[in-house]
């Protein structure tokens, strides 16, 4: 199979059309490093309710496609529409609401390891607290820290919201980073591998608390993935990167593994390129 018989361009679920404009609309966006092109012109759209797994080989460019989209990398061309707002190519002039409608979820969980599983997720507010209540975790309002225990109940880590961070598992970890996006009140969350240091059961309860706040609260959610047999059990839609370009995007119940198979073979690896 080439990379060209894997794409299929499909409608979105019927939830997902209804639900309007898409939250998510990425287009033409391109990155290089070093004169070495990582994304080229790669379009990509998600909606709200919709849980869409991103997949590819090592190298592909799917954290560098995130990075982008949040502004952690300055793309070199290209638009990111946030529920119909376009942000700048110079990240950081858009509107502090807009820029924390959009939650990043990494595989290290980046959790202050010391503080209590409640206290990270309050951190999660910080961007829409005063100065001097951001200060001192004990300065969090009392309706803050009210509003990130329901996020650790929606997550089911309510019963150890007073333990240290760094005590918990790493799965228990992953779903206290979640929570954290939740008291952001991100409406989009990316998440970027957030299951490659889990064991199988533990990634099956993150990706399905994933798809769970894209179906029951409307969120749109997308998590890089390296499993196809999650993607497939959970997603409603699975983008394929090959080489910085979605060359698969297709309803999940439409694919089979083997629709797969052409994104990991090792001849459409990332090549070493000679820099343009
Ligand atoms: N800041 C950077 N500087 C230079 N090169 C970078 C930088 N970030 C990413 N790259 C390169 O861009 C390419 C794509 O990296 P990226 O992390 O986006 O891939 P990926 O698809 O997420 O891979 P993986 O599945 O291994 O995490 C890689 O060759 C990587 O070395």
């Amino acid at each position: 199979m080439t990379p060209a018989d894997t794409t299929r361009r499909s409608s979105p679920p019927a939830a997902v059309v209804e639900a309007g404009d898409p939250a998510l609309v990425v287009r033409g966006l391109r990155k290089s490093f070093s004169g070495r092109t990582v994304l080229d012109h790669l379009d990509l759209h998600l909606a709200s309710g919709e849980f869409l797994a991103l997949l590819g080989a090592n190298g592909c460019g799917k954290s560098t496609a995130l990075r982008c989209i949040v502004g952690l990398e300055t793309p070199d061309a290209g638009t990111v529409t946030v529920h119909g707002h376009r942000l700048g190519a110079a990240r950081g002039t858009e509107p502090a609401h807009l820029r924390r409608q959009t939650a990043m979820v990494f595989q290290q969980v980046h959790l202050v390891r010391r503080r209590s599983a409640l206290d990270n997720v309050c951190a999660g507010a910080l961007g829409r607290l005063p100065l001097r209540r951001s200060l001192a975790p004990i300065l969090f309002p009392r309706a803050l820290r009210q509003e990130a225990m329901a996020c650790l109940e929606r997550v089911g880590m309510a019963d150890r919201a007073a333990e240290p961070a760094g005590r918990l598992s790493g799965g228990q970890q992953q779903r206290v980073a979640i929570a954290r996006a939740l008291c952001q009140r991100a409406k989009i969350i990316l998440a970027d591998e957030p299951v490659s240091a889990l064991d199988p059961a533990a990634a099956e309860q993150v990706i399905g608390l994933l798809a769970g706040l894209a179906h029951e609260r409307g969120l749109a959610v997308a998590a890089v993935l390296h499993q196809p047999q999650l993607a497939l059990r959970h997603a409603d839609r699975v983008v394929g990167l090959l080489h910085g370009r979605a060359v698969l995007d297709a309803a999940a119940a439409t694919l089979t593994a083997t629709d797969f198979e052409a994104l990991y073979a090792p001849d459409h690896r990332p090549a070493e390129q000679e820099p343009r």
